[in-house]
């Protein structure tokens, strides 16, 4: 086993789903869904070095609700890679964290991208393309989505990808919640809230998809939705405040972002987005706010750091 150099430094963004449409639980546990993924330029940086032993530092403002052994999903990936690949072996990981905790956003995805692109690069794997994207479903369901980018129609577990075609970008702020809300159990509320009740399959969402080749913010605004929304704010019904606030503060439009708590909100522009910014800080009804354009790339590398 032999690294090809010092270290690799790759960044992955968050991501949020413009439209989720869930069916209803199958047999595996999992939701057939119709969704599409937008992502933004949010950003975790990984950054991995040959070691004699597996380390893991996390920093930044959330490093402290971050696991940092095996059960990290950027490790997970440097492990399984050492497992399986002769000329792969331990490394010391550093991910440095912009993307909020259990916020819906994506960030241990975006995590575990990023470590598929830096283990590869760093020890000259050349996996191909249909390797990653193996990896990534394996990992998570929301993976394979983070080493695209961009747009994209999002179909079974959410790991069957068709690009969607955009016009221009968007400007987003984010309402972001202390605490976090696990995603099992925001599908198993799902379930319980939809208990007795039909729930079809998620249908294409063609009024989202003509939103987006319009590129006007005002129709995209129209087209978001959210199957989750209802079980995210009944576990924790503190978000519909934040929903309202923004939207009584100017944005277009409003939806949880994925599982949650994370709220989207949809700016007509940047001056629009930074005084939305400032009125959700002032109304107290958001532990952070932060803002975000998209659509952005997926996982890249950002530097093969040539000297230690
Ligand atoms: C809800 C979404 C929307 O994009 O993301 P988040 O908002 O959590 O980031 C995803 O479906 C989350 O994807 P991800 O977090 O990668 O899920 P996984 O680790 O694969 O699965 C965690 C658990 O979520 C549930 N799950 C996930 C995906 C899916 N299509 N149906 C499900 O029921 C299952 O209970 C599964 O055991
Ligand atoms: N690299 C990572 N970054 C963040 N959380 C991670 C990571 N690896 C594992 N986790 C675990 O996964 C859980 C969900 O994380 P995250 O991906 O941020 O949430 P979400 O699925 O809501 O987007 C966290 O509570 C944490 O325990």
């Amino acid at each position: 086993m032999a690294a090809k150099q010092p270290g690799v430094t790759v960044r992955a963004p968050a991501k949020v789903n413009l439209c989720l449409g869930v069916g209803p639980v199958q047999g595996d546990g999992y939701h057939p869904l119709a969704t599409v993924f937008h992502a933004v330029d949010l950003t975790d940086t990984v950054t991995v070095r040959p070691s004699k032993r597996w380390e893991c530092t996390v920093t930044g403002p959330y490093a402290d609700r971050v696991p940092t052994g095996g059960s990290n999903l950027a490790m997970r990936v440097a492990q399984r890679l050492a497992d399986e690949c002769f000329e792969a072996g331990p490394v010391s990981m550093t991910i440095d964290k912009s993307i909020p905790v259990a916020g819906g956003m994506a960030g241990g995805s975006a995590d575990a991208a990023a470590a598929i692109i830096a283990i590869d690069q760093l020890f000259d794997l050349q996996l191909t393309k249909l390797d990653h994207q193996e990896l990534a479903t394996d990992i998570g369901a929301d993976v394979p989505f983070i080493l695209a980018g961009g747009t994209a129609l999002g179909t079974g577990r959410g790991d069957q990808l068709a690009p969607v075609l955009t016009t221009g970008r968007y400007e987003w702020v984010f309402a972001l919640q202390d605490d976090g809300l696990s995603t099992p159990a925001v599908y198993a509320e799902f379930d319980r809230l939809n208990k007795g009740r039909k729930v079809p399959l998620p249908q294409a969402p063609e009024e989202m998809i003509a939103a987006l080749r319009s590129g006007d913010p005002r129709e995209l605004a129209g087209a978001l939705s959210n199957d989750l929304q209802e079980a995210a704010i009944s576990l924790m019904p503190k978000l519909q405040k934040t929903i309202d606030t923004g939207l009584a503060e100017g944005a277009l439009g409003a939806i949880v972002s994925g599982s949650g708590p994370t709220v989207a909100f949809l700016c007509a522009d940047r001056a629009a987005a930074l005084d939305l910014m400032v009125g959700l800080t002032a109304s107290g009804v958001a532990d952070d706010v932060v803002s975000a354009g998209g659509p952005h790339p997926g996982a890249r590398v950002v530097s093969n750091i040539r000297t230690v």
